[in-house]
């Protein structure tokens, strides 16, 4: 078992597969990064399921595979795959933009997948347009439609942005409940890549909003997750998630893995250690010593928010949010 230097037991791993996406969202990626990670730095799926097995054999419990866009990266299905007849129960997730999901949903499912997270910010196309710098709309709800159909779990991730998408929350949670898809409503964290001026929704104010036309109570979080979640009297559950918060990370269960092959203990901090080398040697033993040496130096919480206010500067899309 994986247990940190606070006593708090780390089963859960968010994966990067690439850093790439076929999206300029304003709030992670609006311009094209000057340069990518080169292919050949890339962990490939072999090298990252031999870090994988590790992480699972240590106790990880919990795989999440995120990006930048995880579906441009071929093949993705075997790596998938490759976990799941190593670990059949493993809670095997992926966040996802779904714009390549229709063609995608039905072979990541047989593959083992067993629950998406989607990007939905905005029903509005022109919306879409404006967020993700191209029209996306149609496929991103095609998307989801077809992860329904083939029996994946669904989640949905809003980022409500104030004179963009900020008026729909009630509009995409309708849409989410219709279909049985829990929506959190994630508030924008400032970035160093981001575009400037973006004026977030803060989670007290989607609340104060929602309340004009729901009524709720707070159920608190939900496991480990940053998401405190709230019920509305039909029983439908939806959640806010203040990433800048702290009260969260003292049941913290994660750490994260960049398509390279770094390993981030906290969301926040600059600190990582690569594990490339060992895997790339085929040094089981090295990756673990790694593993294990990131997971004694996590730290306790995050310090955005704090009296000095710091600001990310780890680009979104290079951890996978
Ligand atoms: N501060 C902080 N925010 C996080 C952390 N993990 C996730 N988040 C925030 O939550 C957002 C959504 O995360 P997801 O990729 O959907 O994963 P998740 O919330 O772990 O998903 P579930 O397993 O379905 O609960 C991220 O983009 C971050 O904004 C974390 O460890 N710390
Ligand atoms: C980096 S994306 C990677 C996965 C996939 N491309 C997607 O968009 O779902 C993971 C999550 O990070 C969130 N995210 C990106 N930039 C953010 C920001 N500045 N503030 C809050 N959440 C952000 C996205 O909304 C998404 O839910
Ligand atoms: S949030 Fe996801 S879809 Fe949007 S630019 Fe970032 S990685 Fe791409
Ligand atoms: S900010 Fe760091 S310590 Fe807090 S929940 Fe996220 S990864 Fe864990």
């Amino acid at each position: 078992m994986l247990i940190d230097s606070y006593d708090r037991v780390v089963d859960y791993i968010r994966v990067s597969v690439t850093e790439r996406c076929n999206f300029r969202c304003q709030y992670c990626m609006p311009e094209k990064p000057f340069s990518w990670v080169p292919k050949e730095n890339l962990l490939s799926f072999e090298e990252l399921f031999e870090f994988m097995k590790v992480a699972i054999d240590e106790g990880v419990k919990k795989i999440r595979i995120t990006g930048g866009e995880p579906l441009l990266r071929e093949d993705l299905d075997k790596f998938i795959k490759m976990i799941y007849d190593y670990a059949p129960d493993v809670d095997l997730a992926m966040t996802t933009n779904a714009f390549l999901l229709k063609g995608t949903a039905q072979k990541l499912k047989d593959a083992g997948l067993k629950r998406i997270n989607v990007s939905i910010d905005t029903l509005k196309p022109e919306v879409a347009q404006a967020i993700a710098g191209k029209d996306v709309l149609k496929n991103v709800l095609e998307g989801v439609d077809e992860a329904l159909k083939v029996g994946l779990k669904v989640k949905a991730n809003m980022v409500p942005m104030k004179g963009m998408n900020a008026d729909e929350i009630s509009d995409v949670l309708e849409y989410c409940k219709a279909r049985d898809i829990t929506v959190r409503f994630i508030e924008y964290m400032e970035n160093a890549y981001a575009k400037a001026g973006i004026s977030k929704l803060s989670g007290q104010e989607a609340l104060d909003e929602l309340s004009k036309k729901y009524s709720f109570v707070s159920e608190g979080y939900d496991g480990a997750s940053p998401a405190k979640y709230y019920k509305m009297d039909d029983g439908y559950r939806f959640g806010i998630i203040e990433p800048y918060g702290d009260d969260f990370c003292k049941q913290c269960n994660r750490i994260r893995l960049t398509a390279e092959g770094q390993l981030i203990p906290c969301l926040y901090f600059d600190e990582a250690m690569s594990i490339a080398e060992s895997v790339k040697r085929g040094d089981i033993k090295g990756a673990a010593a790694v593993l294990k040496e990131v997971v004694r130096t996590k730290p306790e919480k995050n310090r955005w928010g704090g009296e000095d206010d710091e600001v990310s500067t780890r680009a979104f899309y290079e951890t996978g949010g």
